[in-house]
């Protein structure tokens, strides 16, 4: 059984906690039935010897398991791991998701994609990451009474993502502790209006919107005043072509969207005057979570 669960950037600037969108970079894992139990880890994470002691992916299955089937088995997990940890691009959401979805898929029981959704919410309160790490594509969301209410769309091919990963990680944890406990009426209607404009270009592809609907003032500057580097990134971007640049979810990466036709020059760029950081392009992914039995 193989479960696959793509990377997400929320927040797009202004949609703090309630826009996000998914990209294709994965994280994978097989499942296997075992005598034992047995963790084989590869790609991101691999070094962090924590992750196989002590994985939250394997704690949730667990607990989904056992719920589901009140059977305590072995299993042997491989994970092979695209997406770099807290770095802003979903990286427990990835491990949410595909924890409960294997543990429904490896009994053989059909678990929609609706309720995956509203399963993954115990875990991840913020909807912007789990909306499009289930569904795929850009989504638009929110919660209420426990249950994410959501509309998406798809991101066409002629759109990509070029991705800054900064060397140094942040906790969503620690990042959301440095905003502000208070807004003024102003920067709530600046970022209210923004992130409409913002959903509405999404929806009609209007993409020369971007620049201008993807400004905020509730939460990426006190974020990336800790990594300043960051301002500098998103200058370049903008400067060298890309039709939007934004914190990715409560950071480090910074993500840019471009015409695929301009999306090499702008990594070429990005690399070129941050050489100590990763720059790279991908697709977008308009299918979320892929479960094969
Ligand atoms: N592949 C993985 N395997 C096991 N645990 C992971 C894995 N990836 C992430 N985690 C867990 O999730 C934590 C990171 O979550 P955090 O919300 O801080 O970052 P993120 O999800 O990458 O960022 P964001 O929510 O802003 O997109 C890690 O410290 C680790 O506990
Ligand atoms: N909307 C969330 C995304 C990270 O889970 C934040 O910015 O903190």
């Amino acid at each position: 059984m193989r479960v696959s669960v793509p990377a997400t950037s929320a927040n797009l600037g202004p949609g703090f906690d309630c826009l996000g969108l998914a990209v294709s970079l994965k994280n994978q894992v097989i499942i296997k039935p075992a005598k034992f139990h047995s963790v084989s880890l590869k790609g991101e994470g691999s070094n962090n010897p924590a992750l196989k002691d002590n994985n939250m992916f394997i704690s949730i299955f667990n607990d989904f398991y056992y719920n589901l089937t009140q059977k305590k088995r072995h299993f042997r997990f491989e994970f092979f791991n695209e997406i770099p940890l807290s770095r802003g691009l979903g990286s427990s959401s990835a491990v949410i998701v595909s924890a409960i979805a294997s543990a429904y898929a490896i009994e053989g029981i059909k678990v929609d994609k609706n309720k995956l959704l509203n399963l993954s919410l115990a875990y991840e309160s913020h909807p912007d990451n789990i909306t499009p790490a289930v569904m795929g594509g850009f989504n638009v969301a929110c919660v209420q009474e426990n249950e994410v209410k959501y509309i998406n769309k798809s991101i066409p091919k002629s759109l990509k993502a070029v991705i800054v990963v900064p060397n140094r990680p942040i906790s969503t944890q620690l990042s959301r502790k440095t905003l502000p406990f208070k807004y003024s009426k102003e920067d709530a209607v600046f970022n209210i209006s923004h992130s409409s404009l913002l959903t509405a270009a999404f929806m009609s592809e209007n993409w020369d919107m971007l620049k201008h609907a993807s400004q905020d003032v509730i939460h990426q500057k006190y974020r990336m005043k800790h990594m300043p580097e960051l301002f500098e990134v998103q200058k370049t971007s903008l400067k060298s072509g890309s039709l939007m640049s934004t914190l990715s979810g409560s950071g480090s990466t910074l993500f840019s969207i471009a015409y695929s036709e301009d999306a090499n020059k702008i990594e070429q760029a990005l690399k070129e005057k941050f050489p100590h950081f990763r720059v790279f392009t991908v697709d977008f992914d308009n299918y979320g979570v892929k479960i094969e039995i």
